[in-house]
């Protein structure tokens, strides 16, 4: 018998980290599937998150974030990557016990960089360096509570961040 399917490794971090694109990458490294609560979320709901927001505020996207992280822990044998505020419920973190979770790290001055004026991001959109300053100073022990590893994303490009990650899957 074969157990539930579970994810090889689920990607946490703060917004451009990377999550999205280097669990891409990871996923083709590997050759599994790729999820991100995000694109779940937003196939479910019919709309951008960014649409999300406005029409019903982050209480709901957030009650729709807990769904889909439970969703994808329970059907997800790839590669899984969450939203930056995932880690902000309790009720997922306690769904991460027990899983391969690795935290993308990033500081301030690249996750800036990355995010730019934070088009899609609806947190971001207003004055993107203090908000973005705000959340990570927030969510920073959030992410390590829930990281079994951690990995430095600043100035690396993904491919190598990707072939971090798989040397980490193998030990
Ligand atoms: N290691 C990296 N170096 C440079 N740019 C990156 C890196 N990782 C991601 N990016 C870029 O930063 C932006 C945000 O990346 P994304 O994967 O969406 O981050 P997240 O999902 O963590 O918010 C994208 O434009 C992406 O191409
Ligand atoms: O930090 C956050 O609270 C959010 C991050 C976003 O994901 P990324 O971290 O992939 O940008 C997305 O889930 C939503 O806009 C909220
Ligand atoms: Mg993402």
């Amino acid at each position: 018998m074969t157990g539930s399917p579970r994810p090889l490794c689920v990607l946490v971090g703060a917004p451009g980290s990377g999550k999205t694109t280097v669990g891409q990458g990871l996923a083709a490294a590997l050759g599994v599937e790729f999820r991100d609560t995000d694109a779940d979320i937003e196939r479910l709901a019919g709309k951008p998150i960014s649409e999300i927001f406005v029409d019903e505020g982050e209480e709901h996207f957030r009650t729709l974030e807990r769904a889909a992280l439970a969703a994808a822990l329970a059907s997800c044998s790839g590669v899984l990557a969450l939203g930056g505020g995932a880690v902000l419920a309790e009720e997922n973190r306690a769904a991460l016990v027990g899983h391969r979770v690795v935290h993308l790290h990033v500081e301030l001055p690249d996750a800036v960089k990355r995010v730019g004026l934070g088009v899609g991001r609806p947190l971001l959109t207003i004055n993107p360096r203090a908000t973005l300053k705000y959340l990570m100073d927030q969510r920073r022990p959030l992410y390590a509570e829930v990281a079994t590893a951690t990995v430095i994303t600043d100035g690396r490009p993904p491919a190598e961040i990707v072939a971090e990650i798989v040397t980490l899957l193998k030990q």
